[in-house]
């Protein structure tokens, strides 16, 4: 039929980003930012720690000072410091997070001393060196320091850490609305099941996938294999991202294509040198990034988690949007791969990656035991037990 040469993986993914819609920010308090990527660079407005902190309850003392005994002459509790400064033989009751005394340079804990009224004696070790038990000013970062780069995803730790650094609000891209179609006269909606009908699965698997992304969801349900009724409906997105399953190869009823067409989009590629993925495509309708997966479970699957996930974290502002693979010894002989690049379902199993022994794109059982994908580059020969291998982690 088609004699078009499949696209290889890389290429297709660069070309799908180049028809990302360049997507607005929004400034947002800090717990609603949190998942999203900084769209500027954040830096600290203010030094952290601020001053010398006691990192230990006990008392700030001077280090030449030791052994002791000591004259207790005050206290310093976190946002409560001693006013004074100590002078030699002299001490103030601290606490963690509190303010280091002028006059004072270490920190003897509380367990390693006995106090009789303000008098403080070392019963224990003492502290070992100068500056023991002090977190010195600036030991986290000083003002105006870069704390986060532009790009980077704003990870529970990051926005604490632009907290600290003094911002109640951080600037991000606003939400991507993705439209997710399923298409296909045999699908019934979950819960459903008729006689000669399947259960949709394809769009509650792709809204699941991209559920941890910045997104907002908007679900076309099932579309019928019908060319006008699919182009009425393509003509009416209104989303950032629209995403197809089903329809998308080469028989009398895969119609996405040519109603995508109809509709007035330019469609950029189809057919990937991509095993289960192969009938992709992708293009643009108006500004609307399209892309037609295919139907059989896996293969939506695994487009979706290597092109539709890192298409969502780039429009996002993401600087590292794809995925990233790491290397695992085989557990068992695999067989030499043909033509397209394979992602094998397999299992991550005590450190050694296992492929399941039947890799049927249809089979959801299968993907739903695995927990990673093993990557085969295309022609790649036999492997066998021990082999190192690339894997791409799974959820
Ligand atoms: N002659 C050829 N036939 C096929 C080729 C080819 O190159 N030449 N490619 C095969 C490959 S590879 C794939 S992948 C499939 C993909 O085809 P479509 O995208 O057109 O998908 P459908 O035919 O619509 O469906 C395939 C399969 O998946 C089931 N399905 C579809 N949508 C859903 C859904 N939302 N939820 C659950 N299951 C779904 C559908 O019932 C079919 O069983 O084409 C090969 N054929
Ligand atoms: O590419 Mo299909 O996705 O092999 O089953």
């Amino acid at each position: 039929m088609t004699t078009q040469p499949l696209l290889p993986v890389g290429e297709a993914l660069d070309r799908l980003l180049a028809l990302a819609p360049a997507i607005d920010t929004e400034t947002l308090a800090l717990p609603e930012a949190a998942g999203r990527w900084a769209a500027e660079a954040i830096a600290a407005r203010r030094t952290q720690p601020e001053a010398d902190l006691s990192a230990m309850d006990g008392y700030a003392i001077r280090y030449a000072d030791l052994p002791g005994p000591w004259r207790l002459v005050g206290e310093s509790a976190a946002g409560h410091p001693f006013a004074g400064r100590i002078d030699s033989g002299e001490a103030v009751r601290i606490f963690t997070g509190a303010a280091l005394p002028e006059g004072a340079d270490t920190v003897m804990v509380q367990e390693e001393t006995e106090r009789d009224g303000e008098n403080v004696t070392l019963t224990g070790e003492g502290p070992r060196h100068r500056g023991r038990n002090v977190r010195v000013k600036g030991l986290d970062f000083s003002d105006g320091e870069i704390l986060i780069a532009a790009g980077e995803r704003l990870t529970p730790a990051r926005v604490a850490l632009a907290a600290v650094g003094g911002h109640g609000t951080i600037m991000v891209r606003r939400r991507i609305r993705v439209a997710i179609a399923a298409t296909g006269d045999e699908l019934v909606p979950p819960g459903e099941a008729a006689p000669g009908k399947l259960p949709e699965s394809n769009g509650t698997m792709l809204g699941a996938l991209i559920a941890d992304l910045p997104v907002k969801i908007v679900n076309l349900g099932i579309l019928p294999d019908s060319q006008e009724l699919l182009e009425s409906a393509f003509r009416q997105v209104d989303a950032d991202i629209l995403v197809t399953t089903g329809g998308a190869s080469v028989g009398d009823h895969d119609l996405v294509r040519p109603a995508l067409q109809a509709a007035g989009a330019e469609i950029d590629f189809w057919r990937i040198a991509l095993r289960p993925g192969k009938p992709m495509m992708a293009g643009k309708l108006g500004d609307t990034a399209v892309m037609g997966l295919p139907g059989n479970p896996v293969s939506a699957f695994v487009t979706a988690t290597l092109y539709l996930r890192p298409l969502i974290a780039a429009m996002s502002g993401a600087s590292a949007p794809v995925p990233r693979t790491y290397l695992a010894p085989l557990g068992e002989d695999i067989p030499a791969n043909g033509g397209r690049k394979d992602y094998l379902r397999a299992a991550l199993i005590d450190g050694a990656a296992y492929a399941a022994s039947i890799q049927d794109s249809s089979m959801l059982r299968t993907l739903a035991r695995a927990n990673c994908l093993i990557l085969r580059e295309p022609g790649a020969p036999a492997a066998h037990k021990g082999d190192s291998v690339e894997i791409l982690p799974i959820a």
